[in-house]
């Protein structure tokens, strides 16, 4: 019995790393210039793992930590085609051999899987299931784990906010109904991770953003006024982002 317990504590070298409850590896990763967040998800027990919306400039370090802990990367997945940055995945895969790109079908960016609305992603006993909730970009995908009640929202929903709607097929209308209908129609207790925060903030839940989120508790006129009002500066990057993350960050 010993014999067994050290042996597999050697072969795991994630066990004594952060985690949370039913065998499910998490991390959430962070790039400063962009205050994107990367998430690193790793099955406990196959060691099979995801990775969502890495960033390019931290492919070598999501790789040499994904290496470290003795994880084998399936998957390294987009929520969405960004306009600030410049994605991770494709040299992701040149990093670790035999990972795939992903990203929804709908983006019409290029990858080695297009998701479908509701397709599911699998690594070791670990379910993602992917919900298209467009308005922020047409692509946008919401990727839902309902074994560990998480969800990655991207940029459809942030923590006190939402993505902006005003380029690459933005649309406040249809960001409202996907907020409402498929983030806002979770269990309440559901823990959100979003691809940025701009404020320091890391996760919130489903019935925080309900209850306290200055755009979406409001009624979609209201929000559509809000929306169409932000005047935000366009991203410094959209110009090198948009064209590069057509091509899976390789342009
Ligand atoms: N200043 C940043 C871009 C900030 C920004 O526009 N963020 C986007 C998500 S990345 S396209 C957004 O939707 N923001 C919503 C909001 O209310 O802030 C840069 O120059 O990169």
């Amino acid at each position: 019995m010993l014999k067994v317990a050290v042996t597999s504590n050697i072969g795991r070298r994630w066990m004594s790393t952060g985690m949370k409850s039913s065998g499910l590896f998490f991390r959430q990763l962070f790039d400063t210039v962009s205050s994107t967040y990367t998430y690193l998800l790793g099955d406990m027990n196959t060691g099979e793992a995801v990775l969502i919306d890495p960033v390019l400039e931290h492919a070598e370090r999501d790789a040499g930590l994904i290496k470290e802990l003795g994880f084998k990367l399936l998957y390294a997945m987009n929520t969405h085609m960004h306009a600030d940055h410049v994605t991770g995945t494709g040299r992701l895969k040149s990093l670790i051999p035999g990972s795939k790109s992903v990203i929804g079908k709908a983006s019409g960016a290029q990858a080695d899987i297009h998701l479908a609305d509701r397709q599911k992603v699998q690594f070791g006993g670990q379910e993602i299931l992917a919900v298209s909730t467009p308005g922020h970009t047409n692509g946008c995908m919401t990727y839902i784990c309902h074994q560990q009640g998480i969800a990655f929202t991207g940029d459809t929903l942030l923590i006190r906010g939402c993505g902006r709607t005003d380029f690459q097929e933005g649309s406040p209308e249809k960001l409202y109904k996907s907020v409402h209908e498929k983030i806002f129609t979770l269990p309440g207790h559901y823990t959100l991770y979003p691809a940025h925060d701009y404020k320091g903030q890391t996760a919130t839940s489903v019935d925080e953003e309900k209850k306290y989120n200055p755009r979406l508790t409001k009624t979609l006129p209201e929000f559509i006024d809000i929306m169409n009002n932000l005047n935000l500066p366009y991203p410094k990057m959209i110009d090198k982002a948009v064209p590069a993350n057509r091509v899976c960050g390789l342009y």
